[in-house]
């Protein structure tokens, strides 16, 4: 029973899977339970009896289900062989792989790789220079004579040939005019006449390999009718021209370049007959097939949409399509020639490259043109529908020539647009394109004047220096970049733009900042200047009030008792207040009496000066008065004269309440004035009594009420025009009334009710002219200066 446990344990152990071809038995039950069958193949049956045969030696009959215990036990045994078997083939196959060593090798063998095929790719680049090298130093513009035997009905004329080749003269032709005279024309290959298609395409294969390296390359074939333009150019089935031949060459190279260089060709062909376009490889006998144009591609390339391209892959599917454009072309029967080409037959091939290794690609075009005959009109035998080709072909002829020309003299402006002819050939004729002419001649004398009118144009062309080849990348990703390129240029015009505004409204700000500061500046020196004038001022009017006191009483000013400390006027002043509650400075203005004012009398002078002080004009006089003053002679004032005052005497006195106005009625009368510089000893003391009782009248201010205080300003001109009912009221509380009260001035007008005298006082005044501000003015607004004089009117308006 232990064996057979240990057999059930046996099973149930995982078997590693086998990778051994062979079938292993499948195990067909749910579970492993005992009694249960499993399903093996009758080879494996057989050596499990044969075994259960051993596993009983005395050869008694065991249980059926020891022995399929048996039978299990030594399938394990089997499957267990099988799996080291397994476990052994695997290791050799761990140690099949490559050491160490072989990834090592392997590395090395791709660094060289990448070596060599860095090396290539230099070394194709140094190949291609100097193959274009080449071919510039031959010229890339290169012209080949080619000049066809006598073809039968020559021969059969008896026509002789006019064409000598020197062979001491490497390409260079004779030709044997009319005139017997012999004219030399050499040429960068003349072929002669029993020279075949092959050697003619040797020529020709290094130009043609050019676009196989990105260059645009032109060749075309030139010259009178029936002169084998295009057996040069399309050949025979037989002997197979340059048009073939170049496609074969194309071929060649873009195999012999597979794995650096992937080609893709394709293959256009047209006709320009009678200055229109015709695809030699469309239906043309479709009436809606749409007419062609040239179009300028944004690449700055000629292009001809609609027009087919057949990409080709081989030599004979090219010469299926040369077959059938060629069939589509546009013949006709010339006395020239039976099968007279009508018009200029261009097969354009595209080559497109890909440098597979550093993923460089070009786009490039070969032009194959066989041109219609250039026979002149009058020459060959012409007339109606074949007249007017030949027109037009030699006008595209003429247009071509005109090209020529104008590249051989390096002219500014090339006539590309003069025919079609010229404007599809624009990118791959002239300039730093390769160009090669077959000048195609006859030999026979009969036509010696068209030889020679081919060989000229030939001659012509040959001197063309054309600039160095260019070579042509694929401009579509070339034009991206460029769009690219354009759009940034655009965004950093238009960032410079916006930097430059930024900059020119930064510098204006500096400058609105300056004129700022300027004029800040300018305010403070106004300011300051204000305020010393206003300084000097107010120690003029506390001079001249301290000159008025002092000459009235000086002794009883100078001894007021409890003097207070001395104060200048300037330091009670209060600071100027913000500019902006301030008056516009034009507004303060000076009171300075002019000095060209005619004074008539003395008696009118006085009237003149006291009428500006005086209350009852109102504020519509203040300007008047201040025009009247500043028309007054200031010479005149300092100048110390008696003047005359007409003071009329109050006959009452009315004294009303602070609040109110007090007016006194002065009975018209005479005083004089005289003006005169206060005195020196005076002028030490003048200021402390004045400034004290001003000092005092205005802390006093406040005790007597609003309107007391609204009269301060008003205090310095009273000294001119003192109102004895204000001096009552300040009486009590200022020393300054005391003082005015006992003023000869101030008691000269009151004198008529306070019984002073009745005669005119001389009041001494300063010789300074008095300065006025409308700032004064304007504070007194509401209230009327009182006068020594008062009008009439005053009179009236008062009482
Ligand atoms: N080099 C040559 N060797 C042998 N035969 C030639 C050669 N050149 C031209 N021919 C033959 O001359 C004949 C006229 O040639 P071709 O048609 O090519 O002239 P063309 O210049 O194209 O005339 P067109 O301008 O009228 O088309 C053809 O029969 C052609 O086979």
């Amino acid at each position: 029973m232990e064996v057979a446990m240990e057999v059930i344990s046996e099973l149930c152990t995982p078997v590693v899977p086998s990778h051994d071809s062979r079938p292993l038995p499948s195990i067909t039950g749910s579970d492993m339970a005992l009694g249960e069958s499993f399903e093996y193949d009758d080879k494996m049956g057989n050596e499990l009896s044969s075994e259960t045969e051993l596993a009983s030696p005395d050869g008694a009959h065991t249980l059926p289900i020891l022995q399929k215990v048996i039978d299990l036990s030594n399938k394990i045994k089997n499957l267990k062989n099988q799996h080291m078997l397994l476990t052994e083939r695997f290791k050799l196959d761990s140690d099949a792989f490559p050491g160490p060593e072989v990834v090592k090798t392997l590395h090395l063998l791709g660094t060289e790789h990448e070596l060599l095929k860095k090396k290539y790719l230099e070394e194709s680049s140094e190949r291609k220079r100097l193959y274009n090298e080449v071919i510039e130093l031959k010229g890339n513009i290169r012209v080949f004579c080619r000049c066809r035997p006598l073809n039968e009905s020559e021969l059969e004329s008896g026509s002789t040939s006019v064409i000598e080749f020197d062979s001491s003269q490497e390409n260079e032709i004779q030709v044997l005019s009319s005139d017997s005279s012999k004219k030399q024309f050499k040429f960068d290959h003349v072929f002669k006449t029993e020279d075949g298609q092959g050697a003619v395409f040797s020529q020709a294969k290094p130009v043609v390999a050019s676009v196989m390296d990105g260059y645009n390359v032109c060749i075309f074939a030139y010259g009178q009718t029936g002169t084998g333009k295009t057996f040069t150019m399309e050949g025979t089935p037989e002997n197979r021209g340059v048009n073939y031949r170049t496609l074969k060459e194309l071929f060649k190279i873009s195999e012999e370049r597979d794995g650096v260089m992937k080609y893709e060709l394709y293959v256009s062909m047209l006709e320009v007959y009678n200055e229109k376009i015709r695809d030699l490889l469309a239906d043309n006998s479709n009436p809606n097939l749409k007419k062609l144009e040239i179009k300028q591609a944004a690449e700055g390339t000629q292009e001809v949409p609609g027009l087919i391209e057949a990409q080709v892959y081989g030599t004979e599917e090219v010469w299926e399509i040369l077959k059938s454009g060629n069939r589509a072309r546009s013949v006709g029967s010339t006395s020239a020639n039976e099968l007279s080409s009508r018009s200029h037959c261009l097969l354009r091939v595209t080559v497109k490259g890909e440098n597979l290794l550093n993923g460089h690609r070009t786009k490039s075009h070969l032009w194959l043109v066989d041109l219609a005959g250039s026979e002149r009109v009058g020459r060959i035998d012409v007339d109606g529908e074949r007249l007017k080709e030949s027109q037009f072909i030699n006008k595209s002829l003429s247009a071509l020539g005109d090209v020529i020309s104008a590249l051989a003299s390096k002219t500014a402006h090339i006539p590309y647009r003069n025919s079609k002819l010229t404007h599809l050939l624009q990118s791959s004729l002239g300039g730093d394109c390769k160009t090669l002419m077959f000048v195609q001649i006859s030999p026979s004398a009969a036509d010696v004047g068209e030889t020679l009118c081919s060989l000229n144009f030939a001659s012509r062309v040959r001197g063309i220096e054309n600039a160095p080849a260019r070579k042509q990348t694929d401009l579509t990703d070339l034009f991206k970049f460029k769009q690219m390129a354009e759009k940034s240029k655009h965004d950093e015009k238009e960032m410079k733009k916006f930097q430059d505004s930024v900059q020119s409204l930064q510098l204006r700000l500096t400058a609105r900042e300056h004129i700022c500061r300027t004029l800040q500046e300018k305010v403070r020196d106004l300011e300051s200047h204000l305020a010393d004038e206003r300084k000097a001022r107010l120690k003029q009017e506390s001079r001249a009030l301290a000159t008025v006191v002092g000459a009235s009483q000086p002794s009883s000013m100078l001894s007021l008792p409890k003097l207070a400390a001395p104060k200048t006027i300037t330091e009670k002043k209060p600071p100027l207040g913000p500019s902006k509650l301030r008056l516009p400075l034009r507004k303060i203005t000076n009171f300075i009496p002019p000095t060209s004012s005619p004074l008539p009398s003395k008696k009118r002078r006085v009237s003149s000066f006291i009428n500006t002080a005086h209350p009852t004009e109102g504020k519509e006089n203040v300007p008047k008065m201040m025009t009247t003053a500043a028309a007054a002679n200031t010479r005149s004032l300092l100048i110390p004269r008696r003047n005359s005052l007409a003071l009329r005497p109050t006959p009452t006195v009315t004294t009303t309440t602070t609040t109110t106005m007090t007016q006194v009625f002065q009975p018209k009368r005479r005083v004089s004035i005289a003006t005169l510089r206060p005195r020196p000893e005076l002028q030490s003391h003048m200021a402390t009594p004045l400034q004290t009782s001003a000092s005092k009248l205005r802390n006093g201010s406040a005790a007597l009420g609003p309107q007391l205080f609204a009269t301060r300003k008003a205090r310095y001109s009273k000294l001119f025009s003192p109102l004895p009912e204000f001096q009552t009221a300040v009486e009590a509380a200022t020393p300054i009334a005391a003082m005015r009260s006992s003023s000869k001035f101030m008691g000269s007008p009151p004198t008529q009710q306070g019984g002073g005298s009745r005669n005119g006082k001389v009041i001494a005044l300063q010789r300074k002219p008095i300065v006025w501000s409308p700032l004064k003015l304007r504070g007194l607004k509401n209230f009327r200066r009182p006068s020594l004089i008062p009008s009439r009117s005053s009179s009236t308006e008062f009482q």
